[in-house]
């Protein structure tokens, strides 16, 4: 019998490609950068697997080129880079990777959401530029965070892990939003669900933890920053897209927050001339939650799990339409 066929549109780490080499014949895209659209396409031609990147638009295109593929394999836990009612339609498995970067994840919300509070990033700049005059008394104030209100919008695997971290570290309280209670939140960390306008208008810290999903897309507009404090710090791990840049530049260059921190923008990379860059109160890092050597190689491993399920007719462990079972590609 002929080995499957898999494209692997990104180099990952070996742990991941050496488990699918031993069982398929691998095509890896060696570039830095994502192969375009109609080259992605081409190489998947004749492919039964694709291990697909979140920078990757997996759509119906894609997949009416692909009439072999059984299975993408997305390297990461947010999915919402593929079509999944297309792939599922077209009887295409869909996997991704939850759990393996959950803690890494959580801990740069926790960065972000200090280093913002301090003033990390503007201070360091201006001690590499020659504004670090003396020690100033009313120099670089940021604000604590002990037992201040910290508001989770989407308390699923990472919003938890965050909450736990702050809680438990700073004795924060925590509110959330959520579209169902959340138990362990409530019983672990005394946490209060409240609809996201009372969360916005009590919480000192506001983290953002919610998938990319037609309920979340523009969430947060200047209606939210101007019903948040005048001391709120913001902060996004999710997706770029859930945040009306413009109106959070605004919000942050009037004072109507007082800082921000981003992993994630939109578009990525973001144009190094947006004024979110130039803002002082803006602490912007490249998509970097999930980048830990372990994370990584844990990813890679469940990547490839689900991969060489899909291609072998097995049920995915991580399966994010298992509904395609009746109908999969043989
Ligand atoms: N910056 C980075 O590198 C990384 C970013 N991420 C992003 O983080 C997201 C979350 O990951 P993870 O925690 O593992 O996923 P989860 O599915 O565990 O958490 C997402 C949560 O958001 C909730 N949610 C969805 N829509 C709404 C809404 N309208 N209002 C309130 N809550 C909502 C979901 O609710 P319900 O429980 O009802 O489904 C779920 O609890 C990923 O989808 C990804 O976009 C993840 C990893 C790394
Ligand atoms: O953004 C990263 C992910 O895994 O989702």
């Amino acid at each position: 019998m002929s080995r499957p066929k898999v494209f692997v549109a990104r180099r990952i780490p070996d742990e991941g490609l050496n488990a699918i080499r031993a069982v398929c014949d691998v095509d890896v895209w060696p570039e830095q950068l994502p192969p375009p659209p109609a080259v992605l396409r081409r190489h998947v031609a004749d492919c039964d697997g694709l291990v697909s990147l979140l920078t990757d638009r997996v759509d119906a295109e894609l997949l009416d080129a692909a009439p072999k593929l059984k299975v993408v394999s997305n390297f990461a836990v947010g999915f919402n880079n593929v079509d999944v009612a297309a792939c599922t339609a077209r009887g295409v498995c869909v996997g991704n990777t939850p759990g393996a970067l959950t803690d890494a994840t959580a801990d740069i919300a926790v960065t972000l959401l200090l280093a913002a509070a301090r003033r990390v990033g503007e201070s360091a700049t201006d001690a590499k530029e020659g504004r670090w005059l003396t020690w100033e008394p009313l120099g670089w104030l940021g604000s604590d965070l002990a037992g201040r209100t910290l508001g989770i919008v989407g308390m699923g695997r990472i919003g938890f892990a965050a909450a736990k971290r702050l809680h438990g570290g700073w004795g924060m309280k925590v509110l959330y939003t959520a579209r169902g209670p959340k138990e362990d939140a409530d019983k672990e960390l005394g946490a209060t669900r409240v609809e996201l306008d009372e969360l916005l208008a009590r919480s000192d810290f506001v983290s953002v933890h919610a998938d990319l999903n037609p309920t979340t897309k523009g969430l947060f507009g200047a209606a939210q920053f101007a019903k948040m404090k005048r001391t709120a710090v913001f902060v996004n791990t999710s997706r770029g897209p859930l945040v009306d840049q413009a109106a959070l530049a605004a919000a942050l260059r009037d004072g109507t927050i007082f800082a921000a921190g981003l992993d994630v923008t939109d578009p990525e990379p973001l144009p190094t001339d947006h004024e979110l860059f130039r803002l002082p109160n803006c602490l912007i890092v490249p998509h970097i939650a999930s980048a830990t050597i372990d994370t990584r190689n844990a990813m890679a491993r469940l990547c490839a799990n689900n991969l060489l399920a899909g291609v072998g007719g097995a049920a995915l462990p991580n399966w994010v339409n298992p509904e395609v079972a009746d109908k999969r590609r043989a």
